[in-house]
């Protein structure tokens, strides 16, 4: 016996498990495959075979240790069953595409959980930020100089501004190589056109989502593709407010602070989303001045606002906050993205960390309002403020 065939008497041998990693057919990942991991296996017994083209073979057999989180494998075979191949198979289906068409491909809604199944209702879908009264995006910086498709970082200016290298790599279709404090993206004086790889975020939905009743949380956002790490989910959409323009009595669920700032500098209890960050020079004085007034512009997705309003929380997410500038380089006003924070199975929920810190959320009277968390994860904060 050698290499792996010697591993594994050895670890029947001394009683060592085993990690197991198996690997699923995928037409939708690069490499034909995905491969999740199985968990801890004892090796229990191995023996001799000849084999099909007449080797000795030796198979082993493994028994899975008791006490692990379900196997992920059940997981892939499962979805693999369920993915509809077309509308008229989806079962629940309430809404067939809540985007109204707006997007390359349609968002059904289905409803599994009410009796009678209801659609969700009461807002307007918008793929684009809309500015609230009185709001106007300061204008467009001057653009590079690319033609088509920006490709020479040293000749790129926004590549420049990203730290001489484009944030993105060209596999499926733009996936972001590290989350960064911004992204600079090419924006309207840009040279480039529309499929060069430095406006990935601006590309609309890619991937087959759906927005699915789930039994606690209201509604939820699945793919049923198959989402590789890094890949853009959506831009966080609706009115672009000043963050006093919020009614704190009014309980609404759907607004996001636009924290680039406070996060890139660990501000008001947040934590810092990412380690030390080089900044252009003229930010960095925006950073230092930046007290601990909170953020100055949210975006309100309670009325208007596309798929990201229906994305939960989890303590343990799959995504995360991406901040990115492209028709201006106003960080307060910055566009809020979700990306993948790790390859997503088809019809895992999709979530991202609220960021909330515990007690800061406070009601008219100034009494500490609080909101379970029902995301199921093993280290759950069991609150979501
Ligand atoms: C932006 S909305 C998300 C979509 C929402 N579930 C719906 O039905 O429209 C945020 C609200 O969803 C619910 N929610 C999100 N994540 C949750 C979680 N982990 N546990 C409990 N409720 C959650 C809370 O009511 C929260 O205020």
């Amino acid at each position: 016996m050698e290499r792996g065939n010697l591993g594994l008497k050895n670890c029947m041998e001394h009683s060592v498990p085993v990690r197991v990693t198996r690997g699923h057919r995928c037409e939708n990942s690069y490499v034909g495959k995905v491969y999740t991991y199985d968990g801890l296996y004892k090796v229990v017994n191995y023996w001799a075979e000849k084999g099909i083209s007449g080797f000795t073979v030796f198979k082993f057999r493994l028994k899975r240790i008791e006490g692990q989180p379900m196997l992920t494998t059940n997981q892939v075979h499962f979805t693999r069953g369920c993915i509809p191949n077309s509308v008229s198979e989806i079962r629940g289906l309430v809404c067939e595409d809540i985007s109204g068409g707006l997007e390359d491909i349609p968002i059904p809604a289905t409803n599994l959980v009410d009796d009678p199944p209801v659609a969700p209702t009461g807002f307007t879908y918008s793929r684009d930020i809309i500015c609230a009264k009185g709001i106007k995006l300061p204008s467009a910086p001057t653009g590079c100089n690319c033609r088509g498709s920006c490709l020479d970082p040293r000749v790129c200016s926004c590549a420049k501004l990203n730290g001489s290298d484009f944030p993105y790599v060209h596999k499926d279709g733009g996936r972001l190589i590290e989350p960064k404090a911004v992204v600079f993206e090419c924006g309207p004086n840009c040279g480039c056109g529309p499929a060069c790889v430095n406006r990935t975020s601006q590309k609309g939905v890619r991937y087959r989502l759906e927005v699915f009743r789930t039994p606690n949380k209201g509604w939820g956002v699945r793919s049923w593709d198959y989402i590789p790490s890094g890949a853009t989910i959506c831009e966080y959409t609706g009115l672009l407010k000043k963050t006093d323009q919020i009614d704190p009595a009014a309980d609404n669920n759907y607004v996001f602070d636009i924290d680039c700032l406070q996060t890139m500098k660990g501000l008001d209890g947040r934590e810092r989303r990412l380690g030390e960050v080089s900044l252009p020079g003229y930010w960095q004085k925006d950073v230092e001045k930046t007290s601990d007034g909170g953020p100055e512009y949210c975006i309100d997705a309670v009325s208007i606002g596309n798929v990201a309003r229906f994305i939960n929380h989890s303590c343990q997410p799959n995504l995360f906050v991406q901040c990115v500038l492209s028709t201006h380089h106003d960080i307060g006003l910055a566009r809020v993205v979700l990306m993948a924070a790790d390859n997503i199975p088809p019809l895992q929920e999709l979530t991202y960390d609220y960021g909330y810190v515990l007690d800061s959320v406070m009601d008219r009277d100034g009494k500490v309002k609080q909101m379970a968390c029902y995301c199921g994860a093993t280290d759950c904060r069991k609150r979501l403020f």
